[in-house]
């Protein structure tokens, strides 16, 4: 016989069964959330690290971070591109989240750049008035014609040819001419001075006037919010995120922060290029002799088609801009090298000196007489390798380099800072050492030393400014030299520990001593 259960047993059962049930539903459905998530996961990151192999192989990325964690300090981006490049040589990618692919090797450089020769795109809008227009930022057609137009113009007036030197020669006699009006010479700070002597160059070229030593605030206030910008720039991670994620830049408030601050800012800066324009362009009839840059473009306007106002203002904002930081970051730092080295300071003085004279200033025809001031003016150039990154350039289509994958729409950076400061070619890369250049008489150059010094870049979209800055930078420094005796201060030692200011690999400020050869 059946024993009847007691009600209350029966209900026990019925509800511990129940929870039994839901336990085990929920736990099911728990794993299953789970499993899926995993899966998910496991499907996500396969698909991250199959988009990663499709570029040059380089440090491990993170999904969502890629490589970022090691740009310990994002000023000196340079040293984490110096780290990673000499375990991974040749070519790698680093992730920043986006893929960006870094060429350390000279003869892959000149692969790249020269026998490829790609007219690779550059994407850095911000800077531009608008979008692909001036000569840096532009690509295409655009940037064909625009440095096309630029250069032929810049020749027109005299670039690469005597009438540019006059004109450097000039404002460097009016450099001297102000640091002799200096009294106190015990401690000179040669940043200003240097700054409007360079950008006195290419401010008479674009704009056809030059500033007074005494009077020249809006030229400060152009360097010195640049410079405050880009050092705001590289402190913003938005910046990084919008060039990861492009689409980032056309939402509203997160916009504001990946591109639209730098574009505002940009904007303000480039008053100045716009006043300038509109001084030159005043009283200048198209019909009269162009006597700057502006007017002759303005000129060039009336039968070339590409040519327009909002190009003009580009391609002026561009040449201003890459014409003067980085000349006179680079004679910033000649100077405090001299000081620092006055071995070397005496034999470039004593070759001035015996091929030149004291009576007047060294001309570009003097350089071939004088192979230690050449081998000075490349040791600077390499030592001080102002640029912490290249230009970067966009890959157009799918490429193979050596082996290597690089899909259409990379970011790619001829890392021209890494070969000058690794190549085997410069031994002990990290000290100054004009010798280097010479040959064992010293009365040469070593060919394969001065190809692998790139300050300008190489290719298509090599400086459009190099024999400008080359003037420049000879003549500023030979001078500089031949009329002063460049010392530490009394009692303080020159520090050649770079500031760590964003693009610009800058000189920490300091004053130096100087002495008048009578
Ligand atoms: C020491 C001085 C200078 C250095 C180290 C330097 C370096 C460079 C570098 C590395 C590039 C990028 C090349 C590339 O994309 O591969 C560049 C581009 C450019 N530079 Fe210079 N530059 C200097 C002086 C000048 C001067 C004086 C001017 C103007 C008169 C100038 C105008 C330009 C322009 C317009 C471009 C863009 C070229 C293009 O994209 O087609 N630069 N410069």
């Amino acid at each position: 016989m059946i024993e009847p259960k007691p009600q209350g047993v029966m209900k026990l059962k019925v509800a511990a069964g129940a929870v039994l049930a839901l336990l085990w539903y929920s736990f099911s459905t728990l794993n299953l959330i789970l499993i899926s998530l995993g899966a998910l996961l496991a499907y996500g990151l396969y698909r991250y690290y199959e988009y990663v192999a499709r570029y040059p192989k380089g440090p491990f990325p993170l999904p969502f971070i890629g490589n970022i964690g090691l740009v310990k300090d994002p000023k000196k981006i340079h040293d984490a591109f110096q780290k990673v490049g000499q375990q991974q040589p040749g070519i790698y990618t680093m992730f920043m989240p986006f893929p960006f692919v870094q060429i350390t090797d000279f003869d892959i450089i000149k692969e790249a750049y020269i026998e490829n020769g790609e007219p690779q795109d550059k994407i850095i809008q911000a800077f531009a008035f608008a979008p692909n227009t001036g000569v840096i930022n532009s690509i295409g057609e655009v940037w064909r014609e625009q440095r096309r137009a630029a250069i032929s113009i810049l020749r027109d007036f005299g670039m690469g040819k005597n009438v540019m030197e006059e004109l450097v020669r000039s404002s460097v006699e009016d450099y001297l001419h102000h640091l002799d009006t200096i009294e106190d010479k015990s401690n000179v700070d040669m940043r200003w001075p240097i700054q409007v002597m360079v950008s006195n160059v290419i401010n008479e070229t674009l704009f056809g006037f030059r500033f007074q030593y005494d009077d020249c605030k809006p030229l400060m206030d152009y360097v010195l919010r640049f410079n405050k910008m880009m050092e705001g720039s590289m402190d913003n991670p938005g910046i990084a995120l919008g060039m990861s994620f492009p689409f980032l830049c056309d939402l509203p408030v997160i916009g504001w922060y990946t591109f639209g601050k730098l574009k505002a800012q940009m904007e303000e800066i480039n008053q100045y290029i716009v006043d300038n324009v509109g001084r030159a362009l005043k009283d200048y009839n198209v019909e009269d002799e162009p006597a700057c840059f502006v007017h002759a473009y303005k000129q060039r306007m009336q039968e070339n088609m590409h040519l327009d106002d909002v190009n003009l203002m580009s391609t002026c904002a561009d040449f201003f801009l890459a014409g003067q930081e980085t000349t006179t970051t680079t004679l910033r730092w000649a100077v405090i090298l001299m000081a620092k080295y006055q071995e070397v300071q005496d034999k470039l003085r004593e070759e001035i000196l015996n091929i030149v004279g004291a009576d007047r200033m060294p001309t570009m025809a003097d350089q071939v007489k004088m192979p230690y001031a050449r081998a000075c003016a490349l040791e600077l150039q390499r030592w001080a390798n102002v640029l912490a990154t290249n230009v970067q350039r966009v890959t157009t289509r799918d490429v193979v380099l050596r082996g290597q994958n690089i899909p259409a729409g990379t970011w790619v950076n001829a890392d021209n800072h890494y070969v000058m400061a690794n190549d085997p070619v410069f031994e002990q890369p990290e000290e100054f050492r004009p010798e280097r250049y010479l040959t064992d008489d010293g009365t040469n150059l070593k060919k394969d030393l001065v190809e692998r010094t790139l300050p300008f870049s190489l290719g298509k979209r090599v400086c459009a400014g190099e024999s400008m800055a080359r003037v420049e930078i000879f003549l500023g420094l030979t001078a500089t030299v031949q009329r002063f005796r460049i010392f530490p201060r009394e009692g303080v030692e020159i520090d050649i520990v770079p500031a760590a200011v964003a693009t610009f690999i800058q000189p920490k400020p300091q004053g130096v001593r100087l002495e008048r050869i009578s």
